[in-house]
């Protein structure tokens, strides 16, 4: 539905936290608006839907679901739009742009990653891209962190034992971990979420953090005194290895039997970033096999990763439903972004976070 007041009641009661009622609440316009029309692909989180709604600057269409809306609805809603709100789930290919038609002019992702968006496709029709980078660094690192201590001490394995009746007596070797005090820890891609899992770990006593990517960077290693080092090196010496690049054509599957070969048996694997980094018949194999000790990941392919999935069989595989930037506030942050980046672009105006494309 095109917003209304009718809609914005509704919207409101949605809300987690009220919208202020002594702020004047702009009404929505009707679909017979000119005000530019924007659709919105899911139920953001309220504040990036109060700010669309307060903004009086778009009419905006929403799809009122926390489930994916159809293809088919999809590219039938986007029909003739100025702008698009976005989250991971929707490909945003040349199809899709075809169907939305010659008014489109901004696209606004709500997330980090932007490997759902065909840049060349946007590209190539002068849209303006707009995502949601910083807002979200603190949550992922944190829930990195969170993900590697799990993995590394076996606690979800742990709190299972204890339930079922697998705790017995103390003893000494049972459901042994790895720790981080003296450890090298190897981050695979560094931005700013790799300094920000650093930071936080560095007062587990790391001993030594080390990194790769496509070129040194020296201005964030300083932060985090990290080494840069060949893929190999970071495989051959991390005792805990954190992947946190964006997935690109480059490093599509560049987490394979090559690189888990190269780690140690006793090594941690984690991914934060996406699923598609990793190849997961080769981690399966290599975590099957002992040849690295465990692994902690919030993102698979596909995703929902299928419950009969290899990968769920094992005791040393701990997987999340990609809930790394699961914060209110953060989610909050996140949508509050992108209904900014998309009301900026469409004045035209510098936007918040803007995809240089
Ligand atoms: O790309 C992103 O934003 C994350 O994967 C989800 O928060």
């Amino acid at each position: 539905m095109w917003c209304s007041r009718v809609s914005l009641r509704r919207l409101q009661r949605i809300a987690v936290a009220p919208l202020n009622a002594s702020s004047p609440v702009i009404s929505m316009q009707r679909a017979s608006s000119t005000l530019p029309r924007v659709y919105v692909t899911r139920k953001i989180p309220p504040e990036g839907l109060r700010i669309l709604s307060e903004s009086g600057q778009v009419q905006y269409e929403l799809w009122d679901s926390d489930d994916p809306v159809p293809r088919q609805e999809l590219l039938r809603r986007v029909r003739g739009v100025d702008g698009l709100v976005c989250v991971l789930t929707e490909k945003i290919d040349g199809e899709l742009l075809d169907a939305a038609g010659p008014n489109l002019r901004v696209l606004s992702t709500m997330s980090v990653g932007y490997d759902h968006l065909s840049l060349e496709e946007l590209k190539k029709r002068g849209i303006r891209v707009g995502y949601t980078p910083d807002v979200l660094t603190d949550a992922v690192a944190e829930l990195t962190v969170a993900l590697l201590l799990t993995t590394s001490r076996r606690l979800i394995e742990a709190t299972h034992e204890a339930k079922t009746g697998g705790w017995g007596t103390w003893r000494t070797m049972w459901l042994c971990g790895y720790e981080l005090a003296n450890s090298t820890v190897g981050i695979l891609g560094l931005g700013r979420i790799g300094v920000a899992i650093a930071e936080r770990l560095k007062p587990f006593k790391v001993q030594k953090f080390i990194y790769t990517d496509v070129a040194p960077r020296p201005e964030l290693a300083r932060t985090i005194q990290a080494e840069y080092v060949s893929m190999e090196e970071l495989a051959k010496q991390s005792d805990f290895l954190a992947v946190c690049c964006a997935l690109t054509p480059e490093t599509q599957g560049i987490c394979n039997r090559k690189l888990f070969s190269q780690m140690k048996n006793t090594a941690v694997f984690i991914n934060t970033s996406r699923g598609g980094v990793v190849n997961q018949e080769d981690l399966y194999e290599a975590l099957s096999s002992g040849q690295i000790a465990a692994a902690g990941l919030d993102v698979t392919t596909p995703e929902p990763l299928p419950t009969s999935h290899p990968l769920f069989t094992l005791k040393n595989c701990v997987i999340l439903p990609h809930v790394a930037s699961a914060s209110y506030s953060t989610r909050n942050a996140m949508s509050a972004l992108a209904a900014n980046n998309l009301l900026t672009g469409l004045r035209g105006e510098p936007m918040p976070k803007e995809l240089k494309l």
